[in-house]
């Protein structure tokens, strides 16, 4: 206090008091007045200075300290300009890593590798003003053991940085080995408004205990932790997985080819409530793991601009994750339908001819034409709900059971194993939704639009086409959060390679067929148009088609009508002018008798009907299938039960037989090949046959160069290769590349 009292002496107290002591007092009253305002300024001046210098020098030395926090191989500067991008060009190096120890990795704050970018989201520009406030941040984890993997990563970074949309971020790259699990496993991490996050992961396949293990565990732990919501990373937007594996040692995903890319795939499924954003990729590193990968790549930019414009991973099928449960095979209504109507499959044009085929208005006034399927209809509610998309007012558009199984890599349909048409690569289409028969195993009755002419709105070829493929592709689309969709068949699967017009209704019936078809053959999608043989005049003015069916339901009148309840008085007559048709046309496009065989119905004493109605039409091929029966109360009505469903031994005794009567008439035919899977087996003429050995494959390349070459030329020109030996009579007919599955998705020995 005294040494206070001193210092306060020695200025400004002469002008103020009288006398020394009188000065004294008064400064000291003065200093306790306001010693404490005083000193609470001075600790206020003294923090604010010291925390203005730590904050200049951590300005200073950032870089030092994102230096000492991340592997170098880690982390590529995103503002770093990329001069060798591309998967093609990587060299997968393994470069040394510097790797911290886990225990000091966890006490680390969050580190985020790479910058928070902004730079490319110019939300004015935006084309969709709801959506541009949102912006996907890629967070791409790896984990490499030799090298490989986290070289391809750093290409996966690059490629999203070349050629992701605006309104994706610069990725962010992580490596498994060094990060806390609980930073981006056990919540999504927080972000700014508007920013969402989409994991990439890609990871080796080790047998061996490595940071793959405790990462799974990890992941498996979380889902299981009763305190934590067994789905806490639904703040993502999505994920993907990619796989690395050798195919050298592990050739099958049985023998545990890249299955530890598996178990992430699925574990994040149940994480993230499902957002699987791009199926899993898997790419043989000895083989194919570049082309593989670059698909993938290709997949994640595209879905990452869906999202960005929609602001969700849209309407997909979401995969469960539960291996069990997806992978119980979709309903098989699509087949049943076939089997009913017998497979309604396109026909080809050869020239790029205008001709509408003749529309018998007799009865309608064409004024007041009426859509086929009104929206407010029981019918189009009837299709959708089934999943069928309904194209303008007659036409639609489906995924079949076999489409998607081939996107699993479970095997095509019998179109595969006899012509070459991988599944998935196979739209499934018809223009025009009404028939004029009511068969008795079709599902559809009660709804379904039927009429012995044409009598409704008829809508451009053009739009139906267009609308066909889009609705195909979203449908493919949907897909990609099912678990075992094979990434490179995703992809390949959105380029529609083959039309069957075979799906329900009559597709010769649309007026305007013949344009339909053209648009397919520009396009060089093959087609297959089935028919139920009721319209000789549409299908006499058809142009060239890939393949052409007729189904052939029976052998003689009576069983014909008891089986296809045509509404044509003069059934018999226009089917046996279609057989004519179909014999006229022989040598101009590849032509099939589809038989369906119903047991009771169209079975028994029938072969030899049978064998003259192939002696009439002359057909390159006749496919016998045994119904699939769907168990519809009409069905039941007309007597249809399980016990008319043949064994497929039954379906083989029939075959054999029928090719006995073929031989004694003289003709020459022979049986070619087998889809044991679906009950289906094919016969074909001889002339389908090179150096001994059955030629039953398309060559579709071939089949596009004839029909824009304008010449004339017959369907044993377009001849592809050997029917595979796996597809021959008596060999079964699953693709060996593919793998068999039972109902609960489990592998079934072939
Ligand atoms: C000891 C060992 C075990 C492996 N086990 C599997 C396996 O079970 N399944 C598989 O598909 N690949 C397996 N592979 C192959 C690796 O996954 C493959 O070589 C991968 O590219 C390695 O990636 P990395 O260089 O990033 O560590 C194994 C490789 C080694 C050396
Ligand atoms: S031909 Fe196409 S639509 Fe028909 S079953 Fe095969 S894949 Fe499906």
């Amino acid at each position: 206090m005294e040494a206070l009292g001193r210092i306060g002496t020695s200025q400004s107290c002469s002008s103020s008091f009288e006398s020394h002591d009188d000065c004294n007092a008064g400064l000291l009253a003065v200093w306790h007045l306001t010693r404490l305002p005083i000193l609470c300024i001075l600790a206020g001046v003294f923090l604010t200075l010291k925390w203005w210098l730590s904050r200049r020098n951590s300005v200073g030395l950032g870089e030092q300290i994102v230096e000492l926090k991340i592997p170098a191989q880690t982390f590529q500067p995103l503002s770093k300009p990329i001069t060798e991008p591309g998967i093609s060009n990587i060299q997968p190096t393994p470069t040394p890593v510097t790797k911290p120890s886990l225990s000091r990795a966890k006490r680390e704050p969050k580190r985020v590798l790479g910058s928070k970018a902004g730079r490319r989201v110019s939300p004015k520009s935006h084309p969709n003003s709801e959506t541009a406030s949102i912006r996907i941040q890629p967070m791409i984890f790896f984990s490499s053991l030799t090298g490989s993997t986290e070289a391809y990563a750093k290409s996966v970074q690059e490629q999203l940085i070349e050629k992701a949309s605006a309104s994706t971020l610069e990725p962010q790259i992580y490596d498994l080995s060094y990060i806390d699990y609980d930073d981006y496993f056990i919540s999504a991490p927080e972000s700014e408004a508007g920013i969402k996050y989409c994991y990439l992961v890609l990871v080796p396949t080790y047998n061996i205990d490595t940071v793959l293990n405790n990462f799974i565990l990890h992941l498996e732990e979380t889902h299981h932790d009763f305190r934590i919501d067994n789905a806490p990373l639904t703040g993502i937007i999505g994920y993907s997985v990619f796989g690395f594996g050798d195919r050298e040692g592990w050739p099958t995903e049985e023998d545990g080819f890249c299955s530890q890319a598996k178990d992430i795939d699925r574990w994040l499924a149940k994480l993230t409530g499902r957002r699987r954003a791009f199926p899993l990729g898997m790419g043989d590193v000895k083989a194919d793991a570049k082309a593989r990968l670059m698909e993938w790549v290709g997949g994640i930019v595209e879905t990452m601009s869906n999202i960005a414009e929609t602001g969700s991973l849209g309407e997909g099928v979401i995969g469960s994750g539960d291996a069990v449960e997806s992978d119980v095979e979709e309903d098989d209504t699509e087949d049943k339908v076939k089997s009913t109507l017998g497979d309604l499959e396109d026909i080809g044009i050869r020239t790029n001819t205008k001709t509408s085929l003749a529309i018998d208005f007799t009865t309608t006034d064409t004024n007041t034409l009426k859509p086929m399927v009104p929206k407010t209809s029981p019918t189009y509610a009837s299709l959708t709900k089934q999943g069928y998309a309904i194209i303008g007012s007659h036409s639609g558009v489906k995924i079949c059971r076999w489409t998607k199984s081939a996107l699993r890599g479970r095997g095509s349909c019998y179109k595969r194993s006899f012509y070459g048409i991988a599944s998935h690569l196979c739209m499934e289409t018809t223009p025009s939704l009404s028939c004029s028969n009511k068969c008795v195993f079709c599902w559809r009755h009660g709804t379904n639009p039927v009429g012995t002419t044409w009598r409704w709105q008829v809508d451009p070829p053009e739009m139906i086409y267009d609308g066909a493929k889009e609705a195909h592709l979203k449908k493919i689309k949907t897909m990609r959060g099912v678990p075992g969709v094979k990434a490179e068949r995703f992809q390949e699967a959105m380029r529609i390679r083959h039309c069957a017009l075979s799906l329900v209704g009559e597709p010769i019936f649309y007026p305007h067929i013949n344009e339909f078809l053209t648009l397919l053959h520009n396009d060089h999608i093959s087609s297959f148009l089935v028919c139920n043989a009721q319209h000789p005049d549409q299908l006499a003015a058809l142009n060239n088609v890939t393949q052409l069916y007729v189904s052939i339901d029976a052998s003689n009148k009576e069983s014909l009508r008891k089986i296809d309840r045509p509404l044509h008085r003069d059934f018999w007559e226009r089917f046996i002018k279609c057989l004519d048709i179909i014999r006229s046309r022989r040598y101009d496009m590849r032509t099939v008798y589809r038989l369906t065989l119903v047991k009771g119905f169209n079975i028994d004493d029938e072969v030899s009907g049978y064998a003259d109605l192939i002696a009439r039409g002359l057909p390159c091929f006749v496919e016998i299938k045994g119904v699939t029966y769907c168990g519809t109360s009409t069905s039941a009505g007309a007597g249809l039960s399980m016990s008319n469903v043949p064994f497929y031994h039954e379906v083989q005794t029939f075959v054999t037989a029928l090719d006995t009567e073929l031989a004694k008439r003289g003709l020459h035919y022979g049986i070619a090949a087998e889809h044991a899977h679906s009950c289906c087996v094919l016969m074909a003429a001889s002339t389908f046959k090179r150096n001994g050995k059955w030629c039953t494959i398309i060559d579709y390349d071939r089949y596009f160069q004839l029909l824009e070459s304008g010449e004339p030329f017959g369907p044993e020109d377009y001849m592809g290769e050997d029917t595979p030996e796996w597809a021959l009579w008596g060999n079964g007919g699953f693709d060996p590349a593919d793998q068999r599955v039972d109902r609960k998705g489990r592998a079934i020995e072939i």
